[in-house]
């Protein structure tokens, strides 16, 4: 539904994008992610044409937006809603008129203008709420606006900038299920940025990595969970398990960690991830037993992505260096996909 072609975005001499080549579903919610600086936010605002790239092709249903005129693209902007990390409401506007500007901008008359900001307002829960003003309601109700009035002109992809980053957990959360249920009951394509792979684990059904302006990697969120190809990958997921862990055991695993690394000491970390059956075998201590390891278990989680079970471990192994490199070997070989994590966390 949206093809990206060959996308080179330069600001002078930085070359924000380069050659970019995505392909993106009818009613799929796409991640992209990547490090600050990697060029997610230039890229999907190429998506729009906010940014007209240097060079290459965006293709929305069939029809190449870089070639249309301004008035074509006035019009095929239409099709496209966006959502931002900052919300940019209006601070004059109503939660009310905040949601009616663009049916304003389009001409729309009063009445069918409250037939389409009635029904948003509920959809997002914000009914009870529709005469406050922006500086009235808390951060999570103004991307509630920000979304609806996305939504006014019924447009065919969400684009979401961060949208989900100035928010905390648990409203992020919220926002993120809104997200998902706009996506199902409206069949709505979302293509969505972020840096955090957490966003992307809760309602991605396929992610791309970005990294200094080129995609890395790409595939479904369940298998690049499960196998990361990429450094960056890798480091991206590693941040999760960082993020979860008390600062304080943070600390003195990295002490560790670096300890090993000076040739001080036998540590090893390691995410283990298993999937569907995998989960009821004792691989793992019968690895520890056969191969005289300490294991210590830091972190583990058992999620649920893309409808399936997907457990992943965080260990810290002692022992000698065969004994570790025979074990590893073992797990992977009981389908257990087995990464280490030393330079990563
Ligand atoms: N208008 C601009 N003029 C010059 N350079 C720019 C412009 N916009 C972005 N860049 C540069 O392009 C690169 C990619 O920036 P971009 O904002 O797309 O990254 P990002 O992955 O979205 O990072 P962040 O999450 O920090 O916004 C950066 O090196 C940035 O400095």
């Amino acid at each position: 539904m949206i093809e990206i072609q060959a996308v080179t975005q330069r600001f002078g001499n930085v070359e924000a994008v380069r050659k970019v080549d995505l392909s993106i579903r009818k009613g799929e919610i796409f991640g992209i992610i990547g490090r600050s600086g990697a060029g997610k936010s230039t890229l999907v605002r190429t998506l729009n044409l906010l940014n007209r790239p240097t060079s290459g092709r965006i293709v929305l249903d069939g029809q190449d937006l870089t070639s249309l005129s301004a008035a074509q693209l006035r019009e095929a902007r239409r099709g496209i809603g966006m959502i931002f990390q900052h919300f940019n409401l209006l601070s004059s506007r109503s939660v009310y008129d905040n949601i009616a500007l663009p049916l304003e901008l389009a001409g729309k008359s009063k009445a069918e203008i409250a037939a389409k900001v009635e029904p948003l307002l509920e959809l997002v829960g914000l009914t009870a709420l529709r005469d406050r003003y922006p500086a009235q309601i808390s951060g999570g109700q103004k991307q509630r606006v920000g979304i609806a009035r996305a939504l006014a002109n019924d447009p065919k992809v969400l684009l979401s900038d961060e949208a989900t980053s100035a928010l905390d957990p648990e409203t992020t959360r919220s926002i993120l299920e809104l997200l998902r249920k706009i996506n199902k009951e409206l069949g709505l394509t979302i293509v969505l940025i972020t840096h955090q792979m957490e966003v992307i684990k809760q309602i991605c059904d396929r992610v791309a990595v970005m990294e200094a302006g080129q995609v890395i990697e790409q595939g479904e969120v369940l298998d690049v969970f499960r196998q990361p190809r990429h450094e960056v990958t890798r480091a991206l997921i590693g941040d999760v398990i960082a993020h979860e862990l008390p600062k304080g055991v943070l600390a003195r695993l990295r002490e560790r960690l670096a300890r090993a690394d000076a040739g001080q000491g036998t540590d090893h970390l390691f995410r283990f991830a298993f999937t569907g059956n995998d989960v009821d075998q004792p691989h793992l201590s019968e690895a520890v037993r056969r191969f005289n390891l300490d294991f210590n278990i830091l972190h583990g989680q058992i999620d649920e992505i893309q409808g399936q079970a997907f457990g992943s471990l965080a260990i810290l192994a002692n022992g000698t260096q065969d004994n570790i490199n025979q074990a590893m070997q073992y797990l992977r070989e009981q389908g257990v996909v087995v990464e280490e994590l030393n330079h990563v966390i």
